[in-house]
């Protein structure tokens, strides 16, 4: 008889965003995220206070990597701002760059902000009882803008790998979402530079299908 995976139910605990039966997990402390603010001057400002503390962490379910299969997991994002821009995640496209993901919010209130290979800018709220759908190829980071701590459950291609440095290399995603009059608001990062056509093409065509 072929034998199969076995077959698993994960509790997910709100209270700490913790997961039952997670095959892994890992934490980014404050510390770990320098670089990736406006606010260079108030993220050293930040530091003694907070360099130790947990920003976000991430607990999955990791069964295989192999194609068809599926990862997931939740991440739990605690609520803050560096200067006047909110916590959030490092932010990545897939290696496989048209694996799609989505998410769930289960608690707080976070933004799914998307940045297309062109440099496209979609936010979407990730509310609770949100389902949030990150397309194929679109770069996607969350951000927590509420008060309270952001809980989403993700579930992504198990193949899908995750490519940090695409960002990076843009100086950043083009848009940054700061506190504005009584909520959030989406403003340019300056420091944003399009990607060239030969790394576009590069990303779409190792799938080689169109995307719609
Ligand atoms: O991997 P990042 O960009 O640091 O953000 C963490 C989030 O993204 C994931 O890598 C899933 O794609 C999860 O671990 C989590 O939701
Ligand atoms: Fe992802």
């Amino acid at each position: 008889m072929t034998r199969l995976f076995e077959p698993i139910g994960c509790k997910v605990d709100l209270s700490t965003g913790a997961m039952a039966n997670a095959t892994g997990s890992y934490q980014k402390r404050f510390r770990d995220l320098d670089g990736l603010y406006a606010d260079a001057a108030a993220f050293e400002a930040m530091r003694a206070a907070w360099g130790e503390r947990i920003a976000y962490e991430v607990s999955e379910f990791r069964p295989t990597e192999q194609s068809g299969d599926l990862i997931f997991g939740v991440t739990r994002m605690a609520p803050g701002k560096v200067g006047d821009e909110y916590f959030m995640t490092r932010g990545h496209i897939h290696n496989q760059a048209d694996r799609p993901e989505i998410y769930y919010g289960q608690k707080g209130h976070g933004l799914m902000l998307m940045e297309s290979p062109e440099g496209e800018v979609r936010i979407v709220p990730v509310d609770t009882q949100t389902v949030c759908y990150v397309p194929p190829f679109w770069i996607h980071r969350s951000i927590n803008v509420g008060d309270d701590d952001l809980v989403m459950l993700f579930c992504y291609p198990a193949d899908s790998g995750q490519d940090y440095e695409i960002i990076a290399r843009s100086g950043g995603m083009r848009s940054r979402v700061v506190a504005g009059d009584g909520g959030w608001k989406e403003v340019d990062n300056p420091d944003w530079r399009p990607r060239d056509a030969k790394l576009i093409s590069a990303l779409y065509g190792q799938s080689g299908t169109v995307p719609a």
